[in-house]
């Protein structure tokens, strides 16, 4: 056996980070006359510092400085082109999603996290996979979830009035929220019941709580192991996942393992199992209200051929649980802190219920949601200030020009409005940024302001908006092709979250708690939360005094 000695340890490493350096040198862009922030370090780059730094003092306050467009330098000196103009967003998105897939670390991540399913695949595959999703995300199967959410609201409520015993609490409502959230796409997808606000114990649960846990660890080391295996080829980097796991690769395996065991266990009791052509006669069993089932037989009709595989199914629905409870999770949080920090907004809202209540005593229906105007400037406004998922990590597989709306200015002083892109460019698309643009949002772009919203003749700049975002134009959702395919189902359940609890609940902020942006998670996936200032370094929380209502 050989016995490698310190000396042939560190060797070995330099040639490693020498054979690197490199590779990048070989792959640098072709940016070098675009501006953007000074690195600490050749090694890190900016890479480890943007893990501690909130959105809002970095890529936000880059954007001010640099323009739509400029380079950021990662681990070993390669260089990342962050943009956050409309016109190269549209390009990217819309335009030319084929020639920017997502980034391959980022699909590697999310085939781990979420096995085959839409999120993780390009190309033909993806059409293949929309094509077969997009009949369960119609408004019309949206709407039949309706009671469900109120349901679940409702038993929200049921357990703050238990907290609250008729007075004004302080509640970190974060927590709860995530459960609501948990407890309606379980339901919602198949039948699942996480039981979350029952804190009931399962094995979903266990496996999904345990995968949450990984998120938020950093360290220089692992910043820069991450930044490595980005350029590892993908067979090497499953081979060794496979043979050698590090600790959060089993428990990502975990979480997948059970939940395509639990979708699975649900399709053959619905008497729907993958058997594809053995079940033609068990069509009725009256559980199309989830989103499993209308799959299943949107796959059937399928050409045989296009059809998606049991594997494929089964990961449809560990991506949706993932991606659709932090985010509508988040997202209700940020709306009722908004509420409690301008209770001129929350009036307006509760007065809007108040009056439909007139019409309707009975449970709302998504018309009634919709007739809220304040609500809906509301919730379009917190979509605009707090996006969940702050960017999104693109790779472009050939060489492009991306045009730009919002010329920049050089670090020689010249001004372009366009940036060259060559094949292998990583580029990261800024949504908390673009969101916040000047140019397109007005002065105020950075304050709270939902009449924004409210139908208007001119624009801000006095020019047609470039369409960019699926709902209002703001990018929280993407846009484009690979759009957010959940999009008009968590409009729907924050409208029904947010009436329902406004409609019982008065919230306020608590004194001398200011609340912040944070975030969780990597470089490579990551997700802005509410957090208390000062301390977003230790996760997600949102005190907020809840006072009930006399009923209406
Ligand atoms: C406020 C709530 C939500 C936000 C802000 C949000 C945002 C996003 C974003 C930014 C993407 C990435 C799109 C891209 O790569 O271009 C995405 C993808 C996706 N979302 Fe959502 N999402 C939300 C809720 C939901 C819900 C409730 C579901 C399901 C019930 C869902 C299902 C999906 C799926 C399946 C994809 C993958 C689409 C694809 O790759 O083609 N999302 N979402």
């Amino acid at each position: 056996m050989i016995v490698l000695n310190r000396v042939d340890i560190a060797v070995t490493a330099l040639s490693l980070v020498l054979l690197f350096s490199l590779y990048f040198f070989s792959r640098r862009s072709t940016h070098k006359n675009l501006r953007g922030p000074p690195a600490p370090s050749y090694l890190l780059g900016l890479e480890y510092e943007l893990q501690t730094k909130t959105f809002e003092e970095g890529f936000v306050r880059w954007s001010k400085e640099y323009g739509t467009a400029y380079r950021l330098q990662g681990c070993l000196g390669e260089t990342m082109l962050v943009v956050s103009d409309p016109l190269a967003i549209h390009r990217i998105l819309h335009e030319s999603l084929q020639d920017y897939p997502a980034a391959a670390d980022v699909r590697r991540l999310f085939e781990m996290i979420f096995g085959k399913g839409v999120i993780s695949v390009k190309g033909e595959d993806h059409k293949r996979h929309r094509r077969v999703l997009g009949p369960a995300f119609s408004i019309n199967h949206m709407r039949q979830f309706l009671p469900l959410f109120q349901r679940h609201v409702n038993h929200l409520s049921e357990k703050w009035d238990t907290v609250l015993q008729g007075k004004t609490q302080t509640i970190d409502i974060i927590l709860w929220l995530h459960k609501l959230a948990l407890d309606i796409v379980g339901e919602s997808a198949f039948n699942y019941h996480f039981d979350a606000l029952n804190n009931k114990p399962n094995e979903l649960t266990t496996a999904l709580y345990a995968f949450e846990k990984l998120a938020g660890e950093h360290t220089p080391t692992m910043t820069l192991i991450q930044a490595i295996l980005r350029h590892i080829p993908d067979s090497i980097v499953s081979w060794k996942t496979k043979h050698f796991p590090f600790h959060g690769d089993k428990v990502v395996k975990r979480f997948l393992e059970v939940s395509n065991e639990k979708a699975r266990e649900f399709l053959k009791k619905a008497g729907l199992d993958l058997d594809l052509d053995s079940n033609e006669a068990k069509d009725e069993t009256g559980m199309e209200r989830d989103i499993l089932s209308i799959l299943a037989r949107a796959n059937r009709a399928e050409d045989p051929r296009k059809r998606l595989s049991e594997e494929e199914m089964l990961s449809q629905m560990s991506t949706i649980i993932q991606a659709g409870h932090h985010t509508t999770g988040y997202t209700i949080s940020w709306i009722l802190y908004q509420l409690a920090a301008h209770p001129e907004d929350q009036a307006k809202v509760y007065e809007e219920i108040r009056q439909a209540r007139e019409r309707n005593s009975g449970d709302f229906t998504s018309s009634d949601y919709d007739s809220m105007n304040h609500l809906n400037l509301v919730i379009k406004e917190t979509f605009r200030l707090h996006p969940p998922v702050p960017k999104l990590e693109r790779e472009a597989s050939k060489n492009d020009i991306l045009l730009l709306d919002f010329p920049v200015v050089c670090r020689d002083g010249t001004t372009i409005d366009a940036v060259p892109v060559r094949k292998g460019q990583r580029i990261k698309v800024d949504i908390t940024s673009y969101n916040r643009l000047e140019s397109v949002w007005g002065e105020d772009a950075d304050s709270w302001n939902p009449k924004r919203f409210e139908p208007i003749s001119t624009h801000p700049n006095g020019k047609e908006q470039t369409q960019v975002g699926l709902f209002a134009n703001v990018l929280t959702f993407s846009g484009g092709p690979k759009g957010c395919l959940g999009w008009r189902f968590a409009l729907m359940e924050l409208q029904a979250m947010t009436v329902g609890l406004v409609e019982r609940y008065e919230f306020s902020t608590v004194t001398d708690v200011e609340i912040e942006a944070g975030s969780i998670g990597s470089q490579t996936a990551v997700m802005v939360v509410p957090s208390v200032k000062g301390k977003h370094m230790e996760g997600p929380k949102l005190p907020l005094k809840v006072t009930a209502r006399a009923a209406v």
